[in-house]
């Protein structure tokens, strides 16, 4: 048991998956795992174990944010041995040719959080995907006939930004889409030595205005999933 999370040692797979929304969660464990098992309720960010084409993984919700995600990182990885994080999150298309449904990896996380300007005295650290999982999950998107894209995000310390056409610099930069939770992911998982990849599906367009529903979110973004599963 950690500060967060109430399973036992060995109770957690090598490899987790990490929506943010505990719902999503559930959902992923009821609809893809053999035999699924809840190993954590505290704060409702639950957590299953079970296994998938016979191997052992685990889903868990993060909450939305880098300090929320960052938590559960730490103790995923320093307290139940964690190797494998792999986000599967929702995300806003920066770019014209990003709509919605598509399936985007993030290479690296440009961010607006303060941590590692706090961790590094001012100077930049670019968080970035591990190879290894971001070699496996192209290959597995070829396999399955998935298409993705892939490049640099922006990780969002806000959701409700106060100046709505921000967004525009980044996109002149060729950054595909903003979420909150993929910069303190990466960041984490390299202190720790362990591997991180972020597979995010575009649920709105800030170019467009379209969106999802929350129900569409919580429950349809099958594409990403079917991608990460093969990464345990
Ligand atoms: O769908 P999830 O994984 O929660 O990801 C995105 O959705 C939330 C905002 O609605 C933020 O957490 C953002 O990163
Ligand atoms: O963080 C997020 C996620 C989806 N869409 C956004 O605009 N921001």
């Amino acid at each position: 048991m950690s500060v967060h999370i109430e399973a036992k040692k060995g109770e957690i797979a090598e490899t987790v998956l990490l929506p943010g929304d505990p719902l999503r969660a559930k959902w992923i464990a009821e609809t893809f795992f053999e035999n699924p098992i809840c190993f954590n309720k505290i704060r409702g960010m639950l957590g299953f174990t079970g296994t998938y084409k016979g191997k052992p993984i685990s889903v868990m919700g993060t909450g939305m944010g880098v300090p929320s995600i960052s938590i559960y990182a730490h103790e995923l990885i320093t307290e139940y041995g964690v190797k494998n994080l792999i986000r599967v999150g929702s995300a806003g298309s920066y770019q014209t040719e990003i709509k919605i449904r598509d399936i985007v990896l993030a290479m690296a996380a440009s961010s607006n959080s303060g941590i590692n300007e706090l961790r590094f005295g001012g100077a930049d650290f670019a968080p970035t995907a591990s190879f290894e999982l971001f070699q496996k999950a192209v290959e597995t998107a070829k396999t399955k006939n998935i298409k993705i894209k892939a490049g640099n995000i922006f990780t969002s310390d806000e959701f409700y930004a106060d100046d709505f056409e921000s967004y525009k610099k980044w996109s002149k930069f060729g950054v595909l889409c903003v979420e909150m939770e993929t910069a303190g992911l990466y960041t984490i998982a390299a202190k720790h030595n362990v591997n991180a990849l972020s597979i995010l599906t575009i649920s709105d367009s800030l170019v467009t205005g379209e969106r999802t529903t929350s129900a569409e979110r919580e429950t349809t973004f099958k594409g990403m999933i079917e991608i990460a599963l093969e990464l345990a």
